[in-house]
């Protein structure tokens, strides 16, 4: 059996259509969706990112605005421009992207972003939502791969997930809202010991490892849906996920592809957020911005 591909261009760009929408009719009232992100340094993935989030603003009608700081910024100077866009009624959504240089603290800097503007979800509060299942920013790539779930109708109810990863971009996130569609969720790590023995029993694998081609054919079971978060430049230039693509998908019955996968579906939930975070700012939110039921 040779898997269903899981397209998430063609996903994203569906999202993006409906966005655009509502982009539309919050400009009819006169408002216009904003967001700011914040790059601080030269880093040429993150440079390429920030750019496709430009692009995509653009595309649906949100003004977007790109502070590219110097590698050498401050953590003081940072958290400066982060306190000016919290107080700036033109910005809805505030996106400090990561990693930053060594020299500045993450967390510090995340904590500092208003938790109303906080499209990326990173915040603590965000975090202390989803948690509990309150309303709130969902963080966008594991928000995007509920949604593929979504559109491909694959169920998580009884299924066992196992998610290799556990940062608090991916890993964390995705095992908590896969518990939330009533999945049992195992977490694996890179202390895990036998990890495969945990694969090989999962209906759904997520695999966040940061390793090129790390899960290969031996790691799954037939019929089950492998989703890919990796993103991974080898020595040949070429893209690669964390899955061996060619191998597995000759057993899975689902798999998202790198590139073309996971990755336009964070960006298009990012535009998500900040509509979302400019419609409750307008009193107009419909539903809860993480598809929790209000
Ligand atoms: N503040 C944040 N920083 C980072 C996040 C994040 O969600 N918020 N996630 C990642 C990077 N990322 C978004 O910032 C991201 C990664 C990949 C893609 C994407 O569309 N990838 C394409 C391939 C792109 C290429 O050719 O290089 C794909 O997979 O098809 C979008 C966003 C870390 N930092």
């Amino acid at each position: 059996m040779t898997a269903t591909i899981i397209d998430g261009n063609q996903l994203a760009e569906q999202k993006r259509s409906e966005i655009k929408k509502r982009v539309d009719e919050l400009r009819q009232r006169g408002i216009e969706p904003g967001l700011t992100v914040v790059l601080v340094g030269n880093d040429p993935a993150s440079t390429s990112y920030v750019r496709g989030k430009e692009k995509a603003c653009k595309a649906v009608g949100i003004r977007s605005e790109v502070l590219r700081l110097p590698k050498e910024t401050s953590e003081e100077e940072l958290l400066n421009h982060v306190r000016r866009c919290n107080e700036d009624p033109r910005v809805d959504g505030i996106l400090v992207q990561l990693p930053l240089p060594d020299h500045i603290n993450e967390q510090r800097v995340i904590n500092s972003i208003n938790p109303d503007k906080d499209v990326d979800g990173f915040h603590p509060i965000s975090v202390g939502n989803l948690v509990i299942g309150n309303p709130g920013f969902l963080p966008c790539t594991p928000y995007g791969i509920m949604e593929m779930f979504r559109a491909y109708d694959i169920s998580l109810s009884g299924r066992h997930a196992v998610v290799i990863g556990r940062s608090n971009i991916v890993g964390k996130p995705i095992s908590l809202l896969m518990q939330r569609e009533h999945a049992t969720v195992t977490m694996c790590h890179s202390r895990t010991k036998h990890l495969k023995a945990f694969t090989k029993q999962a209906d759904i694998v997520v695999a966040a490892v940061g390793r090129p081609r790390f899960v290969t054919a031996d790691f799954v079971s037939p019929g089950s849906v492998v989703i890919d978060v990796g993103i991974n430049r080898v020595e040949s230039g070429k893209l690669v996920g964390d899955v061996d693509f060619e191998e597995v998908k000759e057993i899975a019955s689902y798999i998202t592809p790198v590139p073309k996968g996971v990755g336009p579906m964070t960006i298009a939930m990012l535009l998500h957020n900040t509509v979302w975070s400019a419609e409750r700012k307008a009193g107009i939110a419909t539903g809860s911005g993480n598809g929790v039921l209000t």
